[in-house]
């Protein structure tokens, strides 16, 4: 239908496959739909380490929900853990898939991660950035290719301590 809309011929030789091939692709790009990200936090290990966790530079491709192109960057999740509440460093990466993997706003990935790192691993704070370029900034509308959005979410001390916040922000610009 897309291919009718704008004025192609779908039977032409091209064009034969890319319904199916669409399809499949989609299937590939929306599979956070069908995920659950806090059961990547089901197992967790008992360590006692009270300080720093930090994962940066996690690449992630998302689909802005308004136009349905992409916007892709990079994830940085902070975290420090209490009462022995430790995540496998790739389930962060994992649930950052999992959260980007369907029709997307850059905001609601970003308080999504904080909500499930909150709930599930009950740390002392979360603080997760997202740095992205959107496709629908750069090859339409505004055109403006080189620009990045950048999103914070803060809880916990990481809310209520600006000093803590400082100092980590500053190391996943670094
Ligand atoms: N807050 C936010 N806005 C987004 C995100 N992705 C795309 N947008 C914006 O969503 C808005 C949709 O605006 P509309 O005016 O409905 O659509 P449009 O006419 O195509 O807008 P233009 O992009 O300005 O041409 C645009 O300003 C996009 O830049 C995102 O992740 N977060
Ligand atoms: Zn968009």
């Amino acid at each position: 239908m897309i291919l009718e809309a704008i004025g192609e011929n779908p039977e032409r030789e091209g064009l034969v496959d890319t319904p199916e091939r669409v399809a499949k692709m989609y299937e590939e790009i929306f599979a956070g739909l069908k995920q659950d990200p806090s059961e990547f936090f089901d197992v967790i290990y008992s360590e006692n380490h009270e300080e720093l966790v930090l994962v940066k530079d996690i690449a992630f491709f998302s689909m802005c929900e308004h136009h349905l192109i992409p916007f892709y960057g990079k994830a940085h999740i902070a975290y420090i853990p209490q009462d022995g509440k430790v995540a496998g460093l790739s389930k962060l990466a994992r649930a950052v898939e999992s959260i980007a993997g369907r029709p997307q706003l850059q905001e609601r990935i970003t308080t999504n991660l904080a909500d499930v790192l909150m709930e599930k691993l009950n740390p002392m704070g979360v603080l997760i950035m997202l740095e992205a370029e959107h496709m629908c900034m750069t090859m339409r509308g505004i055109k403006k290719p080189g620009t990045k959005a950048i999103t914070t979410a803060a809880r916990g001390i990481f809310k209520t301590n600006n000093s803590v916040r400082s100092e980590v922000l500053s190391i996943m610009r670094d």
